[in-house]
């Protein structure tokens, strides 16, 4: 008797790929972009976040100043970060002298975020599910950024048609699912970490973002 031809792999990649094979190249990719940011020396990371920032502030400064003079309070989102992060403390320290609001995210039950306003000295505490601090003041829902300035996300890599990766717990996908289009979304990356157009795979529920700041400047996708 003659056995059946063996049933074809399914691609791993390409237009058919499932939503498994998805997830497993993101897993993938993940893995490797986490090696790569824990070799990056602190003198790089610091090097590279105040660039990135200055880049940044180029844009966003000047809408600041205009929410300010609109009598609109500015507020803008950004992250508390780990080690191996780009460093947003520059990017904190200039909202806050120019009198922006600045809101970080808190982790929530069901992989939500809510958000808490900082300030030097604010009282914080490490997150129970991720290595991240939080304030631990008041908690605010996504309302308080509908009208933000700015969202500044944390990503591990961004392509150039705006997918971000992030560290897999699809936080930021469900936030963005309930902000507003019109407030703008810039991830902050380190350099190597912008990839070409298509490096990487989309889920249906993850939103691009706006634009992608590196220290080689901002660029909106
Ligand atoms: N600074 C910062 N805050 C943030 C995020 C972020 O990406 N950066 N998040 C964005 O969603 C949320 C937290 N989600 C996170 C989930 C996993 C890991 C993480 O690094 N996990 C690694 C390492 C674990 C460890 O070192 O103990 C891992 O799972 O391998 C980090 C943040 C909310 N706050
Ligand atoms: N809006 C959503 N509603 C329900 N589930 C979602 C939503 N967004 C993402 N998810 C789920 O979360 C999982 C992880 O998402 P994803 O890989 O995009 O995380 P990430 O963007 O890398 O992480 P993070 O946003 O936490 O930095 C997805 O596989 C998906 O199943």
């Amino acid at each position: 008797m003659r056995t059946p031809p063996p049933v074809p792999e399914p691609a791993a990649t390409g237009p058919v790929a499932g939503v498994d094979d998805v997830v497993d190249a993101k897993a993938a990719l993940r893995a490797r972009l986490r090696t790569a940011r824990r070799d990056r020396s602190p003198a790089r990371r610091a090097a590279e976040s105040a660039a990135a920032v200055e880049h940044l502030w180029a844009w966003l400064g000047p809408r600041v100043a205009a929410a300010t003079a609109d009598g609109t309070a500015p507020v803008v989102a950004t992250v508390l970060p780990m080690a191996t992060e780009p460093d947003t403390g520059g990017l904190r320290a200039r909202l806050l002298a120019a009198g922006a609001r600045v809101l970080v995210p808190v982790i929530e039950p069901e992989r939500r975020l809510s958000w808490a306003s900082w300030h030097p000295g604010v009282a914080t505490a490490r997150a129970a599910n991720a290595p991240v601090d939080e304030p631990v003041s008041e908690r605010l829902g996504t309302d308080a950024l509908a009208a933000a300035t700015a969202v500044v996300m944390p990503a591990l890599a961004v392509a150039e048609d705006g997918m971000r990766l992030g560290q897999g717990g699809g936080y930021y996908d469900r936030f963005l699912a309930e902000l507003p289009r019109s407030v703008p979304t810039v991830a902050l990356v380190f350099e190597d970490e912008l990839l070409p157009a298509g490096a990487i795979p989309a889920e249906p529920t993850d939103r691009p973002v706006d634009g992608v700041v590196t220290a080689a400047g901002l660029r909106w996708v």
